[in-house]
């Protein structure tokens, strides 16, 4: 945790869910609700074809709705894309963007990434800029290098600690149930910090990094416990209400 800043426990669901699937973000809805959600802010982001529907379903509930990826332009000819301003007129208010499955599904760069966060900005959205090394890379010592770069080359000039949230997620941890220790997260997210406060001052300080990869119910309290570490991303474990829920309320003790 990062004294005065609001957590963010977010779901990425990922290419899973249809409509029969929506229960579940009602649920979810349902959950969230002060005065933890005072606390610790919620965000779910469905596939595409969900996103109208589930933000209809949250007007009620904290609960935000966000989307996976964006276009790094505002409209035109691009077949099969979505841009940051379709997401905000279904409103949805965050979009992930750089997650490693489309680094590598799509060949997306560092340069490509910082372009759909700053499409994500001109459309009032609050980008999630996706990070973290493989395991080669981290075998080769090479985990720091990687981020720094990244997070150098991806993360625009305009970033705030409003309209930015930075998910480390090492590559190796993703939907393979293995998280580094507590120590090498801390490192991680130490050094993650002090790359953004040199950046960018005071919003660097304020700037949400979230931990990603086979975050569960089981070790939610004792990753979001370590300094630096402003909540979670989360796969597998958030197309369940209640294992999302439980991982979200793993707060309610980290803040008593
Ligand atoms: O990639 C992730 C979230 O973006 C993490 O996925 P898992 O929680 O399934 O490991």
């Amino acid at each position: 945790m990062t004294p005065d800043v609001r957590p963010l426990v977010a779901g990425n669901w990922k290419m899973n869910g249809t409509r029969a699937s929506l229960d579940q973000i009602k649920a979810i809805a349902e959950g969230v609700r002060p005065p933890l959600a005072d606390k610790v802010e919620a965000l779910i982001c469905p596939p595409t074809t969900l996103l109208y529907v589930a933000t209809a379903l949250c007007t009620d509930s904290p609960l935000a709705i966000g989307a996976q990826d964006c276009h790094q332009k505002a409209s035109g000819a691009h077949t099969g894309d979505i841009s940051a301003e379709m997401i905000a007129d279904a409103f949805g208010t965050y979009v992930i963007v750089g997650h490693s499955e489309r680094r590598t599904d799509h060949a997306e760069t560092d340069h490509l990434v910082r372009a759909k966060a700053e499409a994500a900005f001109a459309a009032e959205l609050t980008a999630i800029i996706c990070i973290g090394e493989t395991a080669d890379e981290r075998r080769a010592g090479q985990a720091l290098d990687v981020i720094k770069r990244q997070l150098s080359a991806s993360v625009p000039d305009s970033a705030t600690a409003e309209n930015t949230v930075i998910a480390y997620e090492p590559i190796w941890a993703i939907g393979t149930g293995v998280t580094p220790t507590s120590g090498d997260v801390e490192k991680a997210h130490a050094f993650m910090r002090a790359e953004l406060v040199a950046r960018f001052g005071d919003e660097g300080r304020k700037m949400r990094l979230l931990y990603g990869g086979s975050v569960k119910p089981a070790n939610a309290g004792e990753l979001m416990g370590i300094a630096n570490v402003d909540g979670a991303l989360i796969g597998g474990a958030s197309l369940k209400a209640s294992d999302f829920l439980a991982i979200y309320r793993a707060y309610e003790a980290l803040l008593a």
